[in-house]
C-alpha cells in the first residue's frame, strides 16, 4: 500500500435522528423494533450485533434505502437526505473496467451534466489519491485485491462528496491488516466532516468509532453511545466479549430494557434519541468550531437534493461504458458474434442452393429457409437481451440510488446490442444471398429483407431485456429460454400454417413476433409468385394452406414489428419501476 499524502477537502457532514423504528417483513416477522438514536454530523459509527440482528436493515433504513414500517429518520432536521454515499457489501462495480475508468463513468453519471471534463479528471484523481489508489488507477477492477476492492467501491461514492456514507460490512472478507487500513480511510473520511455509518461483525472494528450501537437478536436497540460507555455498560473490559454478553441473559429484553431506562434517567423528559450516562461525551469528530461550511440545513433550511447528470447524458455515458466493457471482454465479444455465425455454417450446410430458383423451386425448402432466418433473428435477439440485466441487478440497484435513469438505461443497452445484432443479421443474409440460398433480389428488395430481419432481433432483444428485468438470476434467465423460444417456432406459421391451427393457435400467432418476420420475409422474397406460378407442382396446394400468410404488404409488418419493440421496452421499464429497488 502507498503512503501517498491525501487530499481531503472539507465536508459538510450531516446530523442522523431516528426515531421509533421499525420494520417488518412479508409474514408479518419484525426485524427492527422501536429504535430511537442520535448520530451527529463527522461520527464514525458502528452497527454490531449477531448475524440476523437487523444490522443491515438498520443501515438501509438509515440511508433511505428502505423504507421503515414504523418510525422517522431525519438529517439535519429535514426529512430530505441531500447527498448520501450508500456502498453496498458486495464489490458491485463492473470488474472489466480500469479504476479509474469505472471512476470516470460513474463521475460523469453521479455529477450535473455541465460538469468540465477537467472538473471531472481532477475529481477522479482527488478520490483515487483520498483512498490511496492512485498506483492501482490503470488496474481493472477484477484485479484488485479484496481490501483496493472496497476502496474503489467507496471511491465510487466519494465522488459527489457527499455529506454522509452509509457502508455494509465493508470490513468483511479482509485480512485484519488490510480492515485497519480501511478503517483509517474511514477515519479519514469523517475526521474531514462527513458522517460514516458502517456495519460490521468484527468486534475490533469498533474501537475506530466514536460511536456504537449495539442490536439485540431481536432487532432491538442494546446501546448506543461511545465504545467506552459500552464497555462499562455491558460490564467488559473488552468488546471483543460483546456478543457472549449479549446472549449471555435468559432474557433477551434485558439489554435494550436497561438501556432505555438508562436513557430515560439521563434524558430530559420526551427525549428518547440520545444516549445515557457515559455516552452523552460522545462529540461529533469536530467541534462544531472546526466544522467545515455546513449544508443550508443547518440554517433551518432543507438540505438541497443532489444534482445530477441528465437522461441524455446518463444515456450517452452508459452507452459508452456498456460499449467498454464488450470491448474489454474479448471473449464475450467472441461468443455474441461467433455464435451467429456458426448457426450461419449450419444453414449454409442444411440447404441446398437453388430452392427459390423460378423454373424449379423446392417450396418447403424455401418456407424453412425463409423460417430458420427469422427465428435466427429473434433468437439472437432474445439471448443478447435475456443475461443483460439480470447479471447486475445489484450494480443497478445501486446507481438508482445515485440517481441513474431506468429510460437511458434501457436505451444505452440497445444501443451497444443492436448495432451488433445489425452485424449480424446483414452477415446472414447476405452470406445466404451469395451462395444462392435466397432468390437473387435487387438492392431494394434486399435491403427491405435485412430491415424485415433487423427489427425482428429488434424485437427479441426488448423481449430479452423484458425478460432479464423480471427474473432475479441467469440461472431463471436461462430457464426462460425453452418457454420463450417454443411458442415462437409452434405458432409462427411455418411449420403448420395459421390456417391449418386451431382456433386457440390462430390468436396466440399474433402475438408471436416472428410470425410477422417470417411473413414478411416471404412477402419480399415473392414466395407467393414463386409458388403459384413456378415449375413444382407443390407449389399451388402449398399456397392454399398458407391462405394470406404472405400477401400483407411488407410495412404492415415492419408497423407490428415495430410496435412489438417499443410494447417490450415498455414493459421492461414497468417491470424494473415495479422492482422496487428501495425494499419497502
Ligand atoms: N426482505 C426481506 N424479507 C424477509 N426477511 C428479510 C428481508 N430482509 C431481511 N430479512 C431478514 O431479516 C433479518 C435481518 O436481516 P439483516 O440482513 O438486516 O441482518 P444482518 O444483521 O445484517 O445479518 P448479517 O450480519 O448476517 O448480514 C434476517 O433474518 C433476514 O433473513
Amino acid at each position: 500500500m502507498t503512503t501517498e499524502q491525501t487530499t481531503s477537502p472539507p465536508r459538510a457532514g450531516v446530523g442522523i435522528a431516528a426515531q421509533g423504528l421499525g420494520q417488518s417483513v412479508r409474514g408479518g416477522r419484525q426485524i427492527l423494533a422501536d429504535i430511537s438514536l442520535s448520530i451527529a454530523p463527522g461520527e464514525l459509527v458502528a452497527i454490531v450485533g449477531a448475524s440476523g440482528a437487523g444490522k443491515t436493515t438498520l443501515l438501509e433504513v438509515l440511508a433511505g434505502v428502505q423504507h421503515p414500517t414504523a418510525g422517522t429518520v431525519t438529517y439535519d432536521g429535514t426529512a430530505a437526505t441531500g447527498a448520501i454515499g450508500v456502498v453496498p457489501q458486495d464489490d458491485i462495480i463492473h470488474r472489466e473496467l480500469p479504476v479509474a475508468r469505472t471512476l470516470r463513468y460513474a463521475a460523469r453519471l453521479r455529477l450535473p451534466s455541465a460538469t468540465e471534463p477537467e472538473e471531472i479528471s481532477d475529481r477522479v484523481a482527488q478520490v483515487l489519491a483520498e483512498l490511496r489508489l492512485t498506483d492501482r488507477a490503470g488496474t481493472p477492477v477484477g484485479l484488485l485485491s479484496g481490501g483496493e476492492r472496497k476502496r474503489a467501491s467507496i471511491a465510487v461514492e466519494l465522488l459527489t462528496r457527499p455529506g454522509v456514507f452509509f457502508l455494509d460490512e465493508p470490513t468483511s472478507g479482509l485480512d485484519p491488516a488490510i480492515a485497519v487500513e480501511l478503517l483509517r480511510v474511514l477515519r479519514a473520511l469523517a475526521d474531514t466532516g462527513a458522517t460514516v455509518v458502517l456495519t460490521t461483525h468484527q468486534v475490533t472494528d469498533m474501537d475506530h468509532c466514536d460511536r456504537v450501537v449495539v442490536l439485540t437478536r431481536q432487532g432491538r436497540l442494546a446501546f448506543s453511545g461511545t465504545p467506552a460507555a459500552a464497555r462499562e455498560f455491558f460490564g467488559l473490559r473488552s468488546l471483543v466479549e460483546l456478543h457472549l454478553r449479549l446472549d449471555d441473559t435468559t432474557r433477551p429484553a434485558e439489554w435494550p430494557d436497561r438501556f432505555a431506562e438508562q436513557r430515560d434517567a439521563d434524558q430530559p423528559a420526551g427525549s428518547t434519541t440520545d444516549q445515557p450516562a457515559g455516552s452523552t461525551a460522545v462529540q461529533p469528530a469536530r467541534s462544531t468550531a472546526e466544522q467545515p461550511a455546513r449544508s443550508t440545513a443547518d440554517d433551518g433550511g432543507a438540505v438541497p437534493p443532489p444534482r445530477r447528470a441528465g437522461r441524455l447524458r446518463q444515456w450517452a455515458v452508459l452507452t459508452a461504458r456498456n460499449a467498454e466493457i464488450v470491448a474489454r471482454n474479448r471473449l464475450t465479444l467472441a461468443i455474441l458474434l461467433g455464435s451467429p455465425l456458426m448457426v450461419l455454417g449450419m444453414f449454409a450446410l442444411l440447404f441446398r442452393p437453388g430452392a427459390f430458383e423460378p423454373s424449379r423451386p423446392s417450396p418447403t425448402v424455401t418456407v424453412m429457409i425463409l423460417f430458420w432466418i427469422a427465428f435466427g433473428g429473434f433468437f439472437f435477439g432474445l439471448t443478447y437481451g435475456l443475461l443483460q440485466i439480470c447479471t447486475e441487478l445489484p450494480i443497478l440497484r445501486r446507481e438508482r440510488l445515485a440517481g441513474v435513469r431506468l429510460a437511458p438505461y434501457l436505451l444505452a443497452k440497445v444501443a451497444v446490442l443492436l448495432p451488433l445484432l445489425a452485424l449480424v443479421d446483414l452477415a446472414l443474409l447476405g452470406v445466404l444471398r451469395g451462395m444462392d440460398r435466397l432468390p437473387p433480389v435487387g438492392g431494394a428488395d434486399f435491403a427491405a429483407l435485412y430491415a424485415t430481419l433487423l427489427l425482428s432481433s429488434a424485437a427479441a432483444l426488448a423481449l430479452g431485456l423484458l425478460c432479464s428485468a423480471a427474473v432475479s438470476d441467469a440461472a431463471q434467465a436461462t430457464l426462460m429460454l425453452p418457454m420463450l423460444c417454443f411458442p415462437q417456432v409452434l405458432f409462427v406459421g411455418a411449420i403448420l400454417p395459421v390456417p391449418a391451427m386451431a382456433v386457440g393457435g390462430q390468436w396466440l400467432s399474433y402475438a408471436m413476433s416472428n410470425r410477422w418476420a417470417f411473413e414478411g420475409l416471404g412477402h419480399t422474397a415473392g414466395v407467393e409468385r414463386l409458388w403459384r406460378d413456378g415449375g413444382s407442382p407443390l407449389g399451388p396446394p402449398l399456397l392454399a394452406t398458407y391462405g394470406d400468410s404472405f400477401s400483407r404488404p411488407v410495412w404492415v409488418d415492419w408497423l407490428v414489428l415495430g410496435g412489438f419493440v417499443l410494447l417490450f421496452l415498455g414493459a421492461a421499464w414497468a417491470v424494473l419501476v415495479r422492482r422496487d429497488f428501495r425494499r419497502a
